[in-house]
């Protein structure tokens, strides 16, 4: 017997999801090793995220992320506003790292992301210590702050972002034992008052064209910093998004997202 399953695939700026609409009709079990094999670009269906949408006892539905070295994690900000997109109409959302509020918009969507959390043990660090400017370094990059925006990052400010050999330096720094749950890694370039250039080496996910929870982040950093004012475009590889905080309050982001194409997979071909 074979098991079809539909899924939608979606992009938030280049970031890609297989997205998985199990909030009225059951799925098979989503394991691990199923995300990978979904995720694989030459083998799978080829994606940085899977995403999952179920029932919710406490919002109208559910968004599950696994990424794809299938690790489930709390937070996704571009598939946030895909999800937003696919479901029409403004709606609060149940995800691992709390609700969030999705709007549609032509194209795209604004995201009420939540607040951010600066205490250590909320990152979480392994052991106590100031997260505005952390006594910490990995070869140039050094004193990052870090920002709990429903899952866990680290931004460094340099002179050029694009300088930065993120695909070594990134990994060292996701896997390095002070994040005990590891790490998101944002490197992060000023271009003006209201406007940051980042990169991200997404946990769980490596080089991605953007993230969404890191712009998020390395606006909130660069807000409490002083070297920026809400709001902020933030440039990723993949594009634009605009970020929004005040402090003390929530983050609104803004941004495209796009559906590329719908299809279904045989389930015990991934199992
Ligand atoms: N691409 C995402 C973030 C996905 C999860 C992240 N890699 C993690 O492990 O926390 C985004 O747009 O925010």
């Amino acid at each position: 017997m074979t098991l079809p399953v539909p899924f939608i695939k979606m992009h938030g700026l280049g970031n890609d999801f297989v997205v998985i609409d199990a909030r009225t009709a059951p799925v098979p079990p989503i394991t691990a090793k199923l995300a990978r094999a979904l995720a694989d670009r030459h083998t799978g269906i080829g994606c940085d995220q899977l995403v999952l949408l179920e029932p919710s006892e406490t919002c109208a539905f559910r968004m599950r992320i696994f990424n794809s070295d299938g690790g489930e994690v709390e937070a996704c900000g571009n598939a946030s506003r895909a999800v937003a997109l696919l479901h029409g109409e403004p709606v609060t959302i149940e995800t691992g790292g709390g609700p969030i509020a999705l709007e549609p918009e032509t194209g795209g969507a604004r995201v009420d992301m939540g607040k951010p959390r600066f205490e250590w043990d909320a990152i979480p660090l392994a052991y106590a210590m100031d997260t505005f400017s952390m006594p910490v370094g990995w070869d140039s990059l050094d004193a990052p702050m870090a920002v709990n925006v429903g899952n866990p990052h680290v931004i460094f400010f340099v002179e050029d972002a694009a300088a930065v050999p993120l695909e070594t330096l990134g990994p060292d720094i996701e896997h390095d034992p002070l994040f005990p749950e590891r790490v998101n890694v944002n490197v992060a370039s000023l271009a003006g008052r209201d406007h940051l250039v980042l990169r991200v080496w997404e946990r769980g996910a490596g080089l991605t064209r953007a993230c969404g929870t890191g712009a998020c982040a390395t606006a909130v950093a660069a807000i409490r910093r002083g070297l920026a004012k809400s709001p902020v475009r933030v440039s990723l590889p993949g594009g634009d998004l605009i970020i929004a905080w005040e402090p003390h309050g929530s983050i609104l982001m803004s941004g495209p997202a796009a559906e590329s194409f719908r299809g279904s997979f045989v389930w015990e071909d991934y199992a």
